[in-house]
């Protein structure tokens, strides 16, 4: 490893949160996580800042938007004394959500890279700007610090064929570099290194990646097999505000009617829970259906049978499955999400308890009943992930 004691800046935008993570070496000194809420009736984001021991500190002060929020994170940890003249930052790491063999592997930004990402705005309209606007923000606010983009689907590399293609012509594929390349890679390599860590690895295992956006992976023998995103995040689960899967003929009438770009962003952003429900908060959707208002309970029922639906594939395509693990921020903090999947797996083995929360100080929980395989809520950390990756590209190019 050459970036032992290295300072390095990781930058997660996700398609509702920008996630700030400060790192030496491979230890984590704080992290800051800038999330939208609904305060006082308005939608505005608040921040939180988690120091290495693990506390947590709300900043005192609200935002309109995310723009600022690069700004913003770097007076925060020059006011904390993270960084300064004496301590400066050694690299910028951004994760990356796009599709195509280029964004399959990690990079250190050129001109070359910019030119991909201009590519791939119209298929990735939730990610791809932020990605950029990460580029730029890192750029400016820290000139001359190197930044690398770091690829969301990287982890995800399947040995076997079974799950990577798409039954199209030959030609078609090669023009369009289509694949499935999947996403929340960043996150699955995370968990296929704390797994086998925490002591908790089975042959058959299921990892839902509960946020904004959801998608699940199926992992036989701590590697990836299946995974639910395909060429882009839109593939596979229905979230926040994306389709999920539907009938590929919608896609074609709204691209007629609409243009393929304005197309692409209905289905990426204007759609899913907040299309049903009128809300793209999982928090309000719950408290909508437990009011028994129609639309939030449809949408989140839909929701609760795509997850479950999907783990019940991958259980048929593995053969069984001896372990499930919920992630990301509704995983790790809905009791209602995990209890209401769960249920419906009870056929498969799975028994939850209804009142398992996650502390986070103890790395785990265990939410099966007794005579439950068992079901684990691990707290994800992509940024952990990032790192070691940049470690290993730093060492190539050495
Ligand atoms: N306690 C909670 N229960 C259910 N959902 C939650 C809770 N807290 C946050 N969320 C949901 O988590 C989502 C954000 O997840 P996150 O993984 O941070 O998203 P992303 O990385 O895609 O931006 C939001 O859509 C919000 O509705
Ligand atoms: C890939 C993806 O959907 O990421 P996020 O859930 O962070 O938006
Ligand atoms: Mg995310």
């Amino acid at each position: 490893m050459t970036n032992n004691t290295k300072v390095f800046l990781v930058l997660n935008s996700g398609s509702s949160s920008e996630k700030f993570s400060l790192y030496e070496g491979e230890d984590e000194i704080c992290s800051l996580y800038f999330e939208g809420v609904e305060e006082d009736g308005k939608k505005q984001f608040i921040c939180t800042l988690t120091r290495a021991d693990g506390s947590e500190e709300r900043i005192d002060k609200t935002w309109n938007s995310l723009d600022v929020a690069f700004k913003e994170a770097k007076a925060i940890f020059e006011k904390e004394g993270f960084i300064n003249e004496a301590h400066p930052l050694d690299g910028i790491l951004v994760r990356v959500v796009a599709a195509g063999k280029y964004f399959s592997a990690n990079h250190i930004v050129d001109d070359e890279t910019m030119k991909e990402l201009e590519k791939v705005q119209v298929t990735n309209p939730l990610h791809v700007p932020g990605t950029e606007r990460g580029i730029k923000n890192a750029r400016e606010t820290f000139a001359g610090v190197p930044v690398m983009v770091m690829s969301d689907s990287e982890a995800l590399t399947r040995d076997s064929r079974r799950d990577t293609e798409y039954a199209l012509p030959r030609e078609i594929v090669d023009e369009f570099d289509l694949g499935r390349w999947g996403a929340h890679g960043a996150s699955y390599g995370y968990m296929m290194g704390r797994i086998p860590e925490l002591g908790l690895l089975e042959k058959k295992m299921v990892v839902c990646h509960l946020g904004s956006g959801c998608s699940v992976t199926a992992l036989v023998d701590g590697k990836p097999a299946y995974t639910s995103m395909g060429e882009t995040p839109l593939e596979g689960l229905m979230s926040s505000t994306r389709t999920g899967s539907i009938d590929p003929t919608i896609g074609a009438l709204l691209g007629e009617k609409l243009g393929a770009a304005e197309a692409i962003k209905l289905m990426n952003k204007q759609s899913g829970l907040l299309a049903m429900a009128g809300s793209n908060d999982m928090r309000e959707i719950i408290a909508g259906a437990e009011e028994d208002n129609a639309n939030a309970a449809a949408a989140y029922n839909l929701f609760i049978d795509g997850v479950a639906g999907k783990i019940g594939e991958f259980a048929a395509k593995m053969g069984g499955i001896d372990a499930i693990v919920f992630t990301a921020t509704i995983g790790e903090r809905s009791i209602p999400v995990r209890n209401s999947i769960i249920s419906k797996l009870e056929f498969m083995g799975f028994k939850i308890k209804n009142d398992v929360k996650l502390d986070k100080s103890k790395g785990y929980a265990n939410a099966a009943e007794e005579d439950s395989k068992p079901i684990y809520i691990i707290p994800t950390n992509e940024a952990a992930y990032m790192i070691k990756k940049a470690g290993e590209l730093l060492d190539d190019l050495a």
